[in-house]
């Protein structure tokens, strides 16, 4: 492919008279992954900036440079842009195209993991070839490739999904997380739905303030998804108005869930043993779902993704009927095992205040004696929501164990402490192990035990060591 014709007709502006009748092999936004051919995105960064860069790119064969108009590229055609971030998106889009025929993005604090995972199970079980991308890695419905972020960079992003589309993957759905939306890493190509789950504290280190996060997240709906395109809005968050504001002014098809839903609107649900009964209303008519996961969250989660499939167009008797037949989501609300004393141990992901809540208040209808809560609370992360976390678990819980969750950088023990000071009569346990053992050791028969904030995860960071570590597994060895 030459870079004249991925420039044509976007508004970049090539600083030379050089020939734009240039090949390239590869977009790449770290100079390290520059090889000759390679377009280089250089962005300033929350860390370091990518504009020092440029010459060592120049340098590897970068043959050009998306960078603001004021950065000085030598050796190289330098494509300005104010907002080069975005232009990088909408260059690599082409260079990477096809992609999956239909596409569509999940934001919000809470359940995007989920959304979009019940999201691919829908289309599969409809006939199409899905696939999610997100926390859980790149997932079709025969493998799971791990990313390390919610939202890889853009690059990894555009490759992965003209990737889908190549192994014959028509339908694909996307967490789109505050920090992707804010760095462009998932631009370009056509979204033809996007979802909002809810807002609630996580993140500030990064956005400073709930506006500014909220702000983030509605890019998802000014600008990413297509402008025929359509929004399916949880209506039950306190948010969820400003965002049906938001979608209706873009002239969006706005489908709106949940128990104030209009399209899908959820009219009753009883917890059942192993799952939960929804009565559900589309225009006038009612459906029964036998929803096979817990919890008022994951219902929530459940009717988005149905939302999003509807909104392709597929019938809405046979969305609700499938969700009838959905797996479980790996680490949100997982049951690890039940322990010698009979206490059914899970494993949830919740690590915000509203997370735990969640978590919590799903498991309470399956418990008959205590509710043990086992959470810490992430280190180089929005440190203002530790004791926001501990409170929650302290009023909601029957018994409170605070541990370690990734401290990374930061000294475990003081972010314990900020965990405390909101949970007053919680135990303080450091070490994941010991801890886990311990919740375990204590409950009882008629007892269960949540164990948040690592989900899925297979790794405990300290410093700069991953040192591997699953709940579940953890949970196994402790109650075997
Ligand atoms: C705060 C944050 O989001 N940082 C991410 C972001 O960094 P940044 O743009 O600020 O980049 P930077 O590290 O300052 O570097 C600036 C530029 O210089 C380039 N560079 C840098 C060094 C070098 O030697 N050569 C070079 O070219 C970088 O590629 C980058 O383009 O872009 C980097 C490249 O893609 C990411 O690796 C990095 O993720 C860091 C590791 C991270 O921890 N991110 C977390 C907070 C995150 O993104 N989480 C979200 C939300 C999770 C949730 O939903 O709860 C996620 O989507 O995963
Ligand atoms: N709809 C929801 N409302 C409130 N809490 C939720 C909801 N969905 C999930 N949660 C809580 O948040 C945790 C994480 O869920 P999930 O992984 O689906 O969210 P996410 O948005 O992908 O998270 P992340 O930001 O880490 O990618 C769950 O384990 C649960 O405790
Ligand atoms: N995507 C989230 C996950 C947090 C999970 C928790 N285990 C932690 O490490 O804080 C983040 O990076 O903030
Ligand atoms: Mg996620």
């Amino acid at each position: 492919m030459r870079f004249g014709s991925l420039v044509e007709g976007l508004d970049a502006k090539p600083d030379t008279q050089a020939s734009l009748d240039v090949p390239v092999s590869g977009f790449a936004i770290d100079n390290r992954k520059v090889a000759p051919g390679t377009v280089f995105g250089a962005f300033q960064g929350m860390r370091v900036n990518g504009e020092d860069y440029i010459p060592a790119a120049v340098q590897a064969g970068a043959v050009a440079v998306v960078a603001r108009p004021e950065v000085r590229v030598e050796g190289a055609i330098h494509i300005a842009s104010d907002n080069p971030r975005r232009l990088f998106a909408q260059l690599a889009a082409r260079y990477f195209a096809p992609f999956p025929d239909v596409t569509v993005a999940v934001t919000g604090t809470n359940g995007k993991t989920s959304t979009v995972e019940l999201a691919r199970q829908l289309w599969r079980m409809l006939g199409h070839h899905s696939a999610s991308i997100g926390t859980l890695g790149v997932t079709t419905s025969v493998d799971q490739v791990s990313t390390g972020l919610t939202t890889p960079d853009i690059v990894t992003f555009l490759s992965n999904m003209a990737g889908l589309k190549r192994e014959g993957i028509t339908h694909a759905a996307f967490e789109a997380s505050s920090h992707g939306l804010a760095q462009y890493r998932t631009e370009g190509l056509p979204v033809s739905a996007a979802a909002f789950t809810n807002l609630s504290r996580d993140h500030l280190d990064y956005h400073g303030d709930m506006d500014s996060y909220f702000e983030a997240k509605m890019r998802l709906f000014d600008e990413v998804v297509a402008p025929q395109g359509a929004a399916v809005v949880w209506a039950d968050d306190a948010w969820s108005g400003k965002v049906l504001q938001r979608a209706t002014k873009r002239g969006l098809r706005v489908l709106s869930v949940g128990v104030q839903g209009q399209a899908l609107r959820l009219a009753n649900r009883t917890p059942t043993q192993l799952g939960q009964t929804l009565e559900v209303e589309v225009e006038g008519k009612s459906y029964k779902v036998n929803l096979p996961l817990i919890g008022a969250y994951q219902a929530a989660n459940a009717l988005t993704a149905a939302g999003l499939v509807i909104a392709g167009g597929e019938d809405v008797a046979r969305v609700l009927e499938l969700l009838g037949r959905v797996q479980p989501v790996r680490g949100r609300l997982e049951r690890a095992v039940i322990t010698r004393a009979g206490a059914p141990v899970y494993v949830d992901y919740a690590h915000t205040p509203d997370g735990l809540r969640a978590a919590i208040d799903a498991l309470r209808p399956h418990t008959r004696g205590r509710l043990i809560a086992l959470f810490g609370a992430g280190g180089d992360r929005d440190a203002g929501k530790r004791p926001q976390m501990g409170k929650v678990a302290a009023e909601l819980a029957d018994h409170v164990i605070v541990t370690d969750d990734n401290p990374r950088s930061e000294e475990p023990s003081s972010i314990r402490a900020a965990v405390m000071a909101g949970a007053p009569g919680a135990e303080e346990i450091g070490g994941r192990r010991a801890a886990i053992a311990a919740a375990i050791a204590q409950a009882g028969a008629d007892d269960i035990v949540l164990l948040a904030g690592k989900g899925h995860e297979q790794g405990q960071i300290i410093g700069d060591r991953v040192l591997p570590f699953d709940d579940v597994t953890v949970a196994r060895e402790c109650a075997g």
